[in-house]
């Protein structure tokens, strides 16, 4: 296929795997954007992907290259582990990227990307992009405004229940690719889940200026498998200007997804981290004689107007995996800032590491990259 025949907003995937599918189905929620086709180093997985979403399969990476316009973006949707080296061969290639989350399993080689990339004048993003979403755009909208006073406090959680005994091996994407159990227990839930939430308040708060953090193996076998990342991580977050944050990470603890902004006027509550349209609710704190209660019955908290396209649920996630790409094509369109920039993968990456590296004596950890406040979305200003 010739990059001359494509014209208009394109992607193409590296990786297709669990998390394709759910990208597939979310790029079919935005229709102007084309699928140039896909690679994988797994033949039979890449066959099997092409053959149910009915895509192009490159046999090798230079065919993808080959087929994507330079104003397209490559979508790296393969393991953690092989972030590092696909990004940089993108980047090299001469293309805008966005990584599936973490952008590189080390600093150095994250801060070579960022360096990479701006060398070549090329956008590189990292996921979550869930805090392109409305439940993100939501509650950022009503810190702003003031709508629980001041934010003092922040408690988000991302404990995922008790996963080594869930029935992963059942896991199977819409293709038919298993949950990667393994790889995901040996990355650990901390690389793999709290950009969820930090995404949501690095684009709220802008730079963390430093992170208390401790994490640390409570199940040290998990379906036979020992040499696992942590399951369990716990950080005090200290931003340059904003509240002060405790974030959670299990596989552990039962199945707990809130984020909690408390203020001098209440709470502000999401229940839910992978619903791009989970509810964002504020619980008024008021005094009856001689109580002082937060209203357990939270007032939903709405913008005007519509938002961006929803999808259904599949598995554990209800969120659209197109608006990073898309916010990514629309910057590239416009010749304008991306709200997911390079420095806000590389600030997001150093939070993320240093709070799974730390382990039980890390003690104050200094961020020493940094990032802005994120521009709301045009919807949600
Ligand atoms: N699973 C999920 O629910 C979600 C996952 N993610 C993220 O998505 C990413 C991928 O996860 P997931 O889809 O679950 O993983 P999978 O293991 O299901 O899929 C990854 C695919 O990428 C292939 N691959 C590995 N290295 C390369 C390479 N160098 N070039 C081309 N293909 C390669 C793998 O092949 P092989 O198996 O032969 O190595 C595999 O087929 C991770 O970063 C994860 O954090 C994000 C949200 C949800
Ligand atoms: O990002 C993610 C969201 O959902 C998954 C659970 O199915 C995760 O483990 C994954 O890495």
């Amino acid at each position: 296929m010739s990059s001359k025949k494509i014209q208009g907003p394109a992607v193409a995937l590296i990786g297709c795997g669990f998390v394709a599918d759910l990208y597939m189905r979310s790029l079919q929620s935005v229709p102007h954007v084309q699928v140039v086709g896909a690679f994988d180093i797994d033949v039979e997985r890449a066959g099997a992907f092409s053959a149910h979403w009915g895509v192009t399969r490159f046999a090798v990476l230079e065919d993808l290259f080959a087929a994507l316009p330079r104003d397209g973006v490559v979508l790296n949707l393969t393991n953690p582990d092989a972030h590092f080296e696909v990004n940089r061969a993108c980047l090299q290639a001469g293309f805008h990227t966005y990584s599936e989350k973490p952008l590189a399993m080390r600093m150095d080689q994250a801060r070579d990307l960022h360096q990479l990339a701006s060398e070549k004048g090329l956008l590189l993003a990292s996921a979550p992009c869930s805090v392109l979403g409305q439940a993100a755009q939501t509650l950022a909208h009503a810190v702003r405004n003031g709508v629980a006073g001041t934010p003092r406090l922040i408690y988000a959680e991302l404990d995922d229940g008790f996963i080594p005994q869930a029935p992963v091996e059942s896991w199977i994407s819409e293709s038919g690719a298993p949950w990667p159990y393994e790889d995901e227990f040996r990355v650990g839930c901390t690389l793999e889940h709290a950009g969820y939430y930090l995404g949501w308040l690095i684009a709220m708060f802008g730079t963390v200026r430093r992170v208390v953090a401790a994490s640390g193996q409570t199940i040290p076998d998990k379906k036979g498998i020992t040499d696992t990342a942590p399951d369990f991580s716990v950080a005090t977050l200290f931003f340059e200007t904003g509240p002060m944050v405790r974030l959670t990470c299990s596989i552990v603890a039962p199945h707990d997804h809130r984020i909690r902004v408390i203020g001098d006027k209440g709470v502000l509550q999401v229940k839910k981290a992978w619903a791009n349209g989970a509810p964002v609710k504020f619980h008024k704190r008021f005094r009856i004689r001689r109580r002082l209660i937060d209203s357990p019955l939270g007032k939903r908290v709405s913008l005007h107007g519509p938002s961006h396209p929803m999808v259904g649920r599949w598995g554990a996630a209800s969120m659209n995996f197109a608006l990073g790409p898309v916010e990514m094509l629309g910057a590239i369109a416009e010749n304008r800032p991306c709200r997911l920039s390079a420095d806000f993968a590389l600030h997001l990456n150093e939070v993320t590491l240093a709070i799974q590296n730390a382990g039980d004596q890390a003690g104050a950890q200094v961020m020493t990259t940094r990032c802005d406040p994120m521009e709301p979305m045009q919807w949600a200003r």
